[in-house]
């Protein structure tokens, strides 16, 4: 995916003028704040359809010649809004959800409930409901309990009712992603049945899939995988891989049922930072299609129809967050350096990553050329607590100053959407640029907003 002039981890349309002044979509930062306010998420759409675009044809490509086709969803969990809903599927992917907000929001977006997943580890009988109400092309299956209240949902619905498309979530043992809590794959934790054969020598996976091929009101569509996020080596999606396919060898084995699909989730890596190299699409891409064709022909069975989920490679770098800087303040550290710390208007209820996972971003300052002297800088929010950091250590321009415009790079997955209002911080709008115009897509919340909810 090509970078734009400023480089990454900023968005593809970003550029910077003569006075410094930075623009997104051809919209000048300062014009942007002055008519919506700080903090801002900034999305450029022309980079999110980019992206979404590079993602499905990378992994058409790669899987064209293997003949069985490929489905690339956007998860919505990164960022779903009823505009972006719609932008994806205008783009040719098709929607992953995992509540039923998210279901909700896709709905409203006009997304046909066929080119709609929900996931989820804990589904209420009413989401299950609202899932099959809307007719969507899978339902992602997370433990044998909910097999039987999928089964008895449809059971409900009558005689003729159609069977319940749905995939098994499986655990392969493979642990990998930025950070422990968001790894899903390694069997300590809550999601999926593991492969691993329990004490009968059955694995929970081969129990899961086998009660769905019995079952009359369930329809196996296949198996799913996803293994973590923000991996930036590849080679644990291909090990899953290995791992799934050698799954549905077995099942068919034990049953005479090929499942049709696999799903090998999302998960792939961007950068966060000048000089990360994110996953490359192309390249995962064709890695996996050899793994899946090679892996087929060593086991004897026809390629499956593969799906994808990515929320983060497709939205993360195309949002960056606009603050306006406050305080000011230099500490100086045991080692006898001179931190400066700059608080902007935002912090951890519109930023929750850097607190929950170390998280580290990039930023600038955007409404001026700043002096070519920097200093050692750490960007923190206005919550009360010292946690509350937004950039652990960048380089500002030391001339850095209350009423700057400050930008952090790539917050576009899961910054708005793990947003809060700690502190009775209302949530910062999400507003697309595009050739020199914006458009709210997610107005700002006001504290009415808030007070509303507390009924006194
Ligand atoms: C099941 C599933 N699919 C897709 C994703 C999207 O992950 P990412 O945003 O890292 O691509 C996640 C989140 O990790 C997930 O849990
Ligand atoms: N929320 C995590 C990713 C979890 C993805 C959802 N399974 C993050 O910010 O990196």
């Amino acid at each position: 995916m090509t970078a734009g002039p400023l480089g990454l981890p900023w968005s593809a349309t970003a550029t910077r003028g003569a006075d410094g002044a930075v623009a997104v979509g051809g919209v000048d930062l300062r014009a942007l704040a002055a008519e919506q306010g700080t903090p801002a998420y900034v999305l450029d759409e022309a980079s999110f359809r980019a992206r979404a675009r590079v993602l499905r044809t990378a992994f058409e490509r790669a899987f064209a010649p293997l003949g069985a086709g490929v489905d690339v969803y956007y998860a919505g969990k990164a960022f779903l809004s009823v505009a972006v809903a719609r932008w994806a599927h205008q783009e040719g992917l098709r929607v992953d959800t995992s509540t039923g907000g998210e279901l909700a929001v896709a709905l409203r977006a006009g997304v046909p409930g066929a080119d709609i997943g929900l996931h989820g580890n804990n589904k209420s009988d009413a989401e299950i409901a609202r899932a099959l109400d809307a007719g969507v092309g899978r339902i992602i299956v997370d433990s044998l309990g909910e097999l039987d209240r999928i089964a008895a949902a449809v059971r409900a619905r009558g005689a003729g009712a159609p069977a319940a498309p749905v995939m098994v979530r499986v655990t392969t043992g493979v642990h990998a992603g930025g950070h422990e809590y968001i790894s899903t794959a390694h069997e300590d934790q809550k999601f999926g049945l593991s492969v691993a054969p329990g004490p009968d020598g059955t694995s929970p996976a081969m129990t899961a899939l086998e009660r769905v091929v019995a079952a009359p009101e369930l329809r196996l569509l296949g198996i799913h995988s996803h293994i973590g996020s923000q991996i930036l080596d590849p080679e644990g999606f291909a090990v899953a891989a290995g791992a799934v396919l050698r799954l549905r060898a077995d099942l068919a084995a034990r049953t005479g049922y090929l499942a049709p699909e696999v799903d090998l989730g999302g998960g792939f890596g961007i950068a966060y930072l000048p000089g990360e190299v994110p996953l490359d699409p192309e390249r995962i891409a064709k890695d996996l299609a050899t793994t899946v064709d090679a892996t087929c022909a060593e086991l004897g069975t026809a390629v499956p129809r593969l799906s994808f989920e990515p929320g983060r490679a497709i939205v993360g770098p195309t949002t960056l967050t606009l603050y306006t800087v406050g305080t000011v303040k230099p500490v100086r550290l045991d080692d006898g350096r001179v931190r400066l710390y700059v608080s902007v208007d935002g912090g951890m209820s519109d930023n929750i990553r850097p607190a929950l996972y170390g998280a580290h971003y990039h930023a600038a300052v955007v409404s001026r050329t700043g002096a070519e002297e920097t200093v050692l800088a750490r960007v923190v929010g206005k919550h009360c607590e010292s946690g509350d950091i937004v950039v652990h250590e960048v380089q500002l321009p030391a001339d850095v100053a209350p009423g700057d415009l400050l930008a952090v790079a790539a917050t576009g997955a899961y910054g708005r959407s793990m947003a809060s209002n700690y502190n009775h911080v209302p949530r910062p709008p999400v507003v697309a640029v595009l050739d020199g115009a914006t458009r709210v897509l997610v107005r700002r919340e006001t504290e009415e907003d808030l007070l509303a909810l507390d009924l006194g």
